[in-house]
């Protein structure tokens, strides 16, 4: 399959004087896992039900392998999904609402879904009525993962997980990427996402404001440096990409640095250093620089 598994242009919804979702372009290529961040509201629903042809973009358009994301019959073929709140039949049994999927989704390997219940530690014989927010995105998630679908679009899947069981999702995934599956992970879980996704969208007030690979994300950001010397600390703060200079009574110098990091390394090792520490950022305190909930990280103490 050559089309991308999911493509956007200029993809906007509004709903009155609300933009949900704002010019929207994306592409996520077959087999990759794709994370989709941002805080309530940014329009990440929006845009998964956009993409599954439940609602109408108000201009542009998305595409699933190729075919309009609204000729539905053709594009659900192609993929599996789990919604964001999992409604089950009141009255069929966990076992017949997974039977029921598998027969009218695209297709299910029912030897991987008996697995699945197993390492989800999903009891099916139970009607769906008595099932918990959590028990009710297992079946979900069984379904989807079980089906041989090229793509998987999952809006929030471990909202209602405990961690072991959030372990079991991410083994899943790596399993479906294993398989060739794309994935397109909605997530509020920023460890998650840093565990098992290839690249990440993050969104805020409907627009995209960054796609990159998890690790370039970070090391766009900044770095942190703490370095201890023999002798005295020398100046650093003319150097390009140095920020937040702190000079502890210790000795030590602490600082952020943004960019490549040769000027600083070479000043570093003209001075009497003994001890360097680096940290990359992880992804939560890059999407805090993004946000500005709680300001940019600050340094190590
Ligand atoms: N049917 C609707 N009618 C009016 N406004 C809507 C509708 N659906 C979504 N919105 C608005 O569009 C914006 C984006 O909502 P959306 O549900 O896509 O965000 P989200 O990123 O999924 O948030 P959350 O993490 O809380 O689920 C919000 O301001 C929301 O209030």
């Amino acid at each position: 399959m050559d089309a991308p598994a999911i493509r956007t242009r200029r993809l906007s919804k509004r709903y009155g004087r609300t933009t949900a979702l704002d010019a929207l372009d994306l592409e996520v290529p077959a087999g990759e896992v794709f994370g989709f961040l941002g805080p309530n509201g940014a329009g990440k629903s929006t845009t998964i039900r956009l993409l599954l042809g439940l609602i109408r973009p108000s201009t542009g358009w998305a595409s699933i392998f190729g075919h309009d994301a609204s000729d539905v019959a053709r594009a659900h073929r192609l993929l599996g999904h789990v919604p964001a709140d999992v409604a089950l039949w009141p009255r069929l049994t966990g076992a017949e609402i997974l039977e029921l999927l598998a027969s009218t989704g695209p297709g299910t390997d029912r030897r991987y879904r008996d697995e699945l219940v197993e390492r989800f530690a999903l009891d099916v014989s139970k009607p769906g009525r008595t099932y918990s927010t959590g028990n009710r995105q297992k079946v979900a998630l069984v379904a989807a993962f079980a089906t041989r679908a090229p793509l998987l679009i999952l809006d929030e899947p471990t909202s209602g997980l405990d961690p072991l069981m959030e372990r079991e999702f991410r083994r899943a995934v790596v399993e479906a990427r294993g398989r060739g599956q794309a994935v397109f992970l909605s997530s509020h879980q920023l460890t998650e996402v840093e565990a098992v996704c290839d690249r990440v969208g993050i969104l805020r007030g409907g627009r995209l404001v960054e796609v990159a690979a998890v690790a370039r994300l970070r090391r766009l950001h900044r770095t942190e440096v703490e370095a201890t010397f023999t002798g005295p600390a020398p100046d650093l703060s003319h150097l390009p990409g140095v920020q937040d200079l702190r000079r502890p009574d210790d000795g030590r110098l602490r600082f952020f640095l943004t960019g490549p990091p040769v000027e600083v390394l070479r000043a570093l090792a003209a001075a009497d250093v003994s001890g360097v520490r680096m940290r990359d950022p992880t992804l939560e305190e890059v999407f805090l620089d993004y946000y500005g909930d709680a300001g940019p990280p600050g340094p190590a103490r």
